[in-house]
């Protein structure tokens, strides 16, 4: 017996391990497989990670990165790539110029410091993140602390966020997600009970909300939520669709946060699978 199989779309992560499974890699595969993409990785770093922090990282070598990216590009083909981890100046600078010649939508999650404060980028490396990662972005999905590290500008209520999203437009992504998750919960409005993040390239813009959750276990929220994204823009959604997809996602994954070892737990990326879930 032969048929002809639907090939589902294909999403390649470029970021680092996290040993956890609550972010990075880990994370960015478990959510293209519940959101019914094909994930791919390259791997950028290695880190020993768990709910309590990261006990150490290790990067690996440029040529490594740029031969797994080229395996996966050259033959199977990918309908949108997503950055995450990248660690060091070198790392940034090799994959922006690998995606450049990549025709495909990119997510740039330009990931900074875990939630533990553990870094995950030097310092050193910032400067290539605005000058050669920003612009070849469709999508950049700072927090308020990569913001902070990155434009200066420091956001504490949600009328600042437009002065943040206008700042990192000026590096030229086509888009910016200003997650306000690292927001204080009353910030700039009555009853801020909410999880905001501002969508916008400058002219159309999009408040996202949903209410903020009292959980501990959000290991991994921003991973999950670039991912979503970048599975969402595969499928043929435009910018503001497939944030507002995500967004409904990651929420949904919060909701279902467990907790794992003695810190933060992660997010559950399979949250739709369980009783309930809808999937
Ligand atoms: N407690 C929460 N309840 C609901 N949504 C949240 C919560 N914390 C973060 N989010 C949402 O999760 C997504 C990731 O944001 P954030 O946690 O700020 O990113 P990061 O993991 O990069 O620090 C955003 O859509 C944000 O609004
Ligand atoms: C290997 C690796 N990459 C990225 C992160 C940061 O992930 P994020 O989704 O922002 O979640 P938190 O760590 O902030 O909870 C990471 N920790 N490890």
């Amino acid at each position: 017996m032969s048929g002809v199989r639907a090939v589902p779309p294909r999403v390649l992560t470029v970021a680092g391990s996290d040993s956890g499974g609550g972010a990075g890699i880990q994370a960015d595969l478990k959510t293209m497989l519940a959101l019914g993409v094909h994930g791919m990785s390259v791997i950028t770093a290695v880190t020993a990670q768990n709910s309590l922090g990261v006990q150490g990282a290790w990067e690996l070598p440029v040529e490594a990165v740029r031969a797994q990216y080229r395996s996966v590009v050259d033959d199977i083909g990918v309908q949108a790539v997503k950055t995450g981890m990248l660690a060091s100046a070198e790392l940034v600078e090799a994959v922006a110029e690998l995606i450049m010649d990549t025709d495909a939508p990119v997510v740039v999650d330009p990931v900074g410091v875990s939630k533990h404060g553990d870094s995950l980028l030097a310092e050193s490396a910032l400067d290539s993140v605005r000058t050669k990662l920003l612009p070849v972005a469709t999508v950049a999905t700072p927090n308020l602390d990569e913001v902070a590290q990155l434009t200066g500008v420091h956001v504490d209520s949600e009328s600042q966020m437009r002065r943040a999203a206008a700042a990192v437009l000026s590096y030229g992504p086509r888009w910016v997600l200003i997650k306000g998750g690292h927001l204080p919960a009353d910030a700039g409005r009555v009853g801020g009970d909410q999880a905001v993040d501002l969508l916008t390239d400058g002219s159309d813009e999009h408040w996202l909300r949903a209410p903020r959750l009292d959980s501990r276990h959000t290991h991994g929220t921003g991973c999950t939520l670039a991912s979503a994204i970048a599975s969402g823009l595969a499928k043929g959604q435009t910018v503001p669709e497939a944030v507002a997809t995500a967004k409904e996602y990651v929420t949904g994954a919060i909701a279902a946060g467990f907790p794992l070892g003695g810190g933060i737990g992660p997010v559950d990326h399979g949250w739709r699978f369980r009783p309930g879930g809808g999937a």
